[in-house]
């Protein structure tokens, strides 16, 4: 079902369901310190073991919403609810651990001397021994196909190098959700690929939910369980990747794109005069469709 929201009808809700919401935002609005709009009237959760994407054109509200999630921004009229816990009115020092962030500038991220530094560090911070760190630090280097990088300087990666170690700093975490602000954007089709597969990962292997902002429609069809459409500062629609993507009229309003499967399904569908009955919403849905033939 598509849950449709009005701008002008915000109604606040409390966390729905504290067993199935790793994290809940309620928020009427964040107003940045010049007076920029950064949310308004937003209502947001992340449910356990789900990929969700947040798709909205520049501006549209997505990073300011991602940063919501840890604590890193608070609501200016609102709350934010992390397992059930309110983070306004409690203790929020640990947020980190349980909710990670990958920025879309990576190197803002990066700081150690090394790449393994790096990842160790906040599994230092967290008391682990050098050893336990190297170890699992190692591992989550090699998770994202990034183990040959170890020894480099930070400095010296190319952007979609910086990217995979930041996944890999977040990883070895191992927090209970992560978020990626464009995590494919700078990569090449390869390491697409791969962090792809690591998100299907997270959530499949690893029980980590994960959220991502983008504008890549192809990649919210192929790899959301969720999908919300973000658009000035408030999630106006949300819904299966089936039942949004084929919803033109929303993707419209949206300022989006279809994703290339969706449109060469509609356009086949028109070509050959059929009623669009079913939904592919990947390329293998597309293909075993056409090799069973349409009806
Ligand atoms: N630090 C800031 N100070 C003032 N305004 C900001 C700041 N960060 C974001 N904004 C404003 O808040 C609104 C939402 O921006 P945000 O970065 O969340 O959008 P976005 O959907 O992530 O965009 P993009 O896809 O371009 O990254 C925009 O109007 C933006 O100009």
């Amino acid at each position: 079902m598509v849950i449709i929201r009005k701008n002008t009808n915000f109604i606040h809700c409390t966390p729905v369901d504290p067993d199935q919401d790793l994290i809940h935002i309620d928020c009427a609005s964040h107003i940045y310190p010049d007076g920029s709009v950064g949310i308004h009237n937003m209502c947001f959760s992340v449910r356990k073991h789900e990929i969700v994407s947040l798709c909205g054109q520049n501006g549209a509200g997505k990073s300011t919403l991602i940063e919501h999630l840890n604590g890193l921004l608070l609501p200016s009229q609102g709350d934010i609810w992390v397992e059930g816990r309110s983070i306004t009115s409690g203790e929020r020092g640990d947020l980190w651990k349980e909710v990670g962030i990958v920025f879309q500038r990576s190197e803002d991220q990066l700081f150690a001397p090394t790449v393994l530094d790096d990842v160790m560090f906040g599994l230092l911070n967290l008391g682990m021994n050098h050893e336990e760190a190297e170890a699992v630090a190692r591992n989550a280097l090699s998770a994202v196909g990034a183990e040959d990088i170890c020894d480099k300087l930070p400095n010296y990666l190319s952007g979609g190098q910086r990217r995979l170690v930041a996944i890999a700093g977040i990883l070895a975490m191992k927090p209970r959700v992560i978020a990626m602000d464009e995590p494919t954007s700078d990569l090449d089709p390869i390491h697409g690929a791969l962090i792809e597969r690591l998100i299907r990962d997270l959530r499949d292997r690893f029980d980590i939910s994960v959220v991502i902002a983008t504008h890549d429609m192809d990649l919210a069809a192929r790899l959301s369980d969720r999908v919300c459409l973000v658009k000035n500062g408030l999630i106006f629609a949300e819904g299966c990747p089936k039942e949004i993507f084929y919803d033109t009229g929303l993707i419209e309003e949206a300022g989006l794109y279809l994703p290339d499967v969706v449109m060469t399904y509609l356009e086949f569908c028109k070509k050959r005069g059929i009623y669009p009955k079913d939904h592919p919403i990947n390329r293998d849905d597309l293909v075993n469709l056409l090799v069973s033939g349409l009806s």
